[in-house]
């Protein structure tokens, strides 16, 4: 969502001052908008209020643009100054863009042109915040609003500095990318953006997959009255400074994605049937289960929407990837699976967690979540029934690999096969010896044997 912004304007004309802020007001909602005919007072409501960006007259009585903006940049730094000018005022508009002014504005333009250039400051202002934020966190390595994070369990250092992360981009307006696999929590990793920013405010989620073009653009944009059909209200309204989740934004069409680049970069949408943009002001988080970057490269997913999109960009380890996180996930799992079916809870095995820590979980936490909730099911004493793990342990370790070798008319040695199997391994998991032994169906010690005695350590 798009966090309210102080915003001030300062012209010693009343009326060019009200028409402006009732354009600001409805074309840049997050702009909270106080406005001041008197140069003199600026400072003193700096002072009292810190606002985001100035909008500064620059020929006032009193008190000049030019010596409030230097003022201003002296004070307040992180202050964005746009200085509003007449028609002959250029030479001046440029010196005080020397001077750290952030743009000019020329009254005789068209409103949208300032109206593009406040929105561009904002998101600086705003990208710079959660930068600052982002600095806090690392080093504080302490999370600010645990409570917010409550349903996402996990001790493992990777995923608390993606928990740190989240708190610290939960700040800014800009949209987030979440990347992972199948069942990885990205849902509850948005869920949790959500509370962690504003709570109070609405949280919306669409699935992007398997739709059509039109119940997609139906569903996010609503629909003016046509002569058979009333108007209908779209997701993107009803989420009015609320978090939107987008899931599996990597299947979108690439029509749509056009249309997801404009709401993201004009903070605008057009209802089915309408040719005038309605003004859009919630925060956008998107999932992918693909890398987006490869997406790109093969042409399927447009460039310019990814840039936009990687304003923050968390990647989720898929759960074989969090050995640490089994037996805690399991046990909350238990509790709630034992709360929703109305049981005892049943307490978990010895040895269950160690023995799901070689299983891929190709479902991920959406799979553990499922086998548990069965397990709990079929439990009729105070230990969790194994049978819906150990059958996936035996299912998987007895699925044949299918493997395809391509040769040349000339085969390798087994050696040379050997090795090159290896190398190949250790450059996947990026001379990660752990992850490259598990690959190769060997122990770690065994590997690090063979890469010693090949001469590759
Ligand atoms: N860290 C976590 N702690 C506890 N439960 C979690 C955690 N992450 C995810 N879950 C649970 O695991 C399940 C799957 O999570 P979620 O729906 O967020 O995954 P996803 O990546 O969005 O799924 P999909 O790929 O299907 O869109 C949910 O029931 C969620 O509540």
């Amino acid at each position: 969502m798009k966090l309210a912004r102080p915003v001030l304007l300062v012209d010693d004309e009343a009326q060019w001052l009200r028409s402006l802020s009732i354009s600001l007001r409805r074309m840049v909602p997050e702009a909270q908008i106080d406005t001041c005919v008197d140069g003199r007072e600026v400072m003193d409501r700096m002072a009292t209020r810190g606002y985001d960006l100035v909008l500064l007259d620059l020929t006032m009585p009193h008190v000049s643009g030019e010596e409030l903006l230097q003022q201003i940049r002296a004070k307040y730094p992180n202050t964005r100054v746009i200085i509003v000018t007449g028609v002959n005022q250029i030479d001046a508009a440029v010196r005080c863009m020397r001077n750290g002014a952030y743009d000019y504005f020329n009254k005789a333009c068209e409103v949208t042109e300032l109206v593009a250039s406040v929105r561009r400051a904002l998101e600086v202002v705003g990208l710079e915040l959660s930068l600052s934020q982002l600095r806090q966190h690392f080093f504080s390595k302490q999370l600010q609003q645990p409570e917010a994070l409550n349903d996402l369990v996990t001790c493992e250092p990777k995923m608390l500095d993606r928990l740190r992360y989240l708190e610290a981009i939960s700040v800014s307006p800009a949209p987030v990318l979440i990347e992972g696999p199948l069942g990885s929590g990205k849902q509850t990793f948005a869920k949790a953006l959500h509370r962690l920013s504003q709570a109070d405010t609405p949280f919306h989620s669409v699935n992007l997959s398997g739709q059509s073009n039109e119940q997609i653009q139906l569903s996010l944009f609503g629909r003016v009255p046509n002569g058979t059909e009333p108007a209908q209200p779209g997701i993107v309204q009803q989420a009015q400074n609320g978090l939107l989740y987008l899931s599996h934004v990597d299947e979108l069409s690439m029509e749509l994605q056009g249309q997801l680049l404009t709401l993201l970069e004009q903070g605008q949408f057009y209802p089915l049937g309408s040719d005038r943009p309605r003004v859009a002001s919630c925060r956008i988080a998107v999932s992918s289960q693909q890398d987006l970057k490869q997406l790109v490269s093969d042409g399927r997913f447009r460039q310019d929407l990814l840039y936009r999109l990687n304003g923050h960009r968390l990647v989720l380890p898929p759960l074989s990837e969090r050995p640490l996180d089994i037996a805690l996930l399991i046990n909350h799992f238990i509790d709630m699976a034992a709360k929703d079916l109305q049981r005892e809870a049943p307490l978990l095995p010895n040895g269950l967690a160690d023995k799901l820590k070689h299983y891929e979980f190709p479902g991920n936490l959406t799979e553990l979540k499922g086998m548990v909730y069965d397990a709990v099911s079929r439990s009729d004493e105070q230990t969790l029934c194994q049978s819906p793990f150990l059958m996936a342990i035996t299912e998987q370790g007895s699925e044949p690999t299918a493997v395809q070798i391509r040769f040349g008319d000339e085969l390798p040695s087994l050696a040379q096969a050997n090795r090159a199997l290896v190398m190949e391994a250790m450059s996947r998991c990026a001379n990660n010896q752990s992850a490259a032994a598990k690959l190769l169906g060997i122990s770690q010690s065994a590997l690090s044997r063979r890469l010693a005695k090949e001469g590759l350590l």
